[in-house]
């Protein structure tokens, strides 16, 4: 069996009046992200961590923050894609661990709901996926709840 490793990073800005998109769900929360897409910085870091495996560039090569199909797209048809385009290469997903750095919300009891729902969305087990919170301590922009950012570490392999 061959396998790789891939690392996932992303950003995205809190601001008024956009729904905060998290893990594949909707969360309450007087902020939103925002972004081209429905902004879920979590799966957008899982995508990049599954491209990096494959070494498939990113997901602004393969999904253009200019391109008007991508427009509020949920960000699960991305990664959905996403797992398409590294199985023409022959992989498939391994497991992923990410951590999601947010002051607010709080993140821990909607977790297994995220992990449920990014499982399904990538076809694999629930055990597979592994997402973790934390605070920055309020100190730095996600401290000061100006945006929120995630890391994805993913293992992909082929027979
Ligand atoms: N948005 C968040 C941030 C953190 N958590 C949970 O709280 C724990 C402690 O966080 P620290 O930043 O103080 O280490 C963390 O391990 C998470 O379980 C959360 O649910 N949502
Ligand atoms: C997802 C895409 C495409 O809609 O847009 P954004 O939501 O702005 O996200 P980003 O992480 O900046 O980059 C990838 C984009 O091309």
């Amino acid at each position: 069996m061959k396998i790789r490793v891939g690392f996932g990073f992303d950003v995205h800005r809190l601001v008024k009046g956009r729904d905060l998109w998290l893990g594949g769900i909707k969360l309450e929360h007087e902020l939103g992200l925002l972004g081209h897409s429905d902004a879920d910085v979590l799966i957008h870091a899982i995508c990049d961590a599954l491209l990096g495996a494959a070494n498939m560039r990113d997901i602004g090569y393969h999904f253009p923050d200019n391109a008007g199909e991508f427009k509020n797209i949920d960000s699960k048809i991305l990664l959905a894609k996403t797992v398409e385009l590294i199985a023409t290469k022959g992989y498939r997903v391994g497991n992923i661990d990410a951590t999601v750095c947010a002051e607010r919300p709080k993140l821990k009891a909607h977790i297994p709901t995220m992990q449920e729902v990014l499982a399904k969305t990538m076809n694999i087990d629930v055990e597979d996926v592994s997402i973790k919170a934390t605070t920055t301590e309020k100190l730095g922009f996600t401290g000061r709840e100006e945006g929120i950012s995630a890391y994805a570490t993913v293992l992909i392999e082929k027979d």
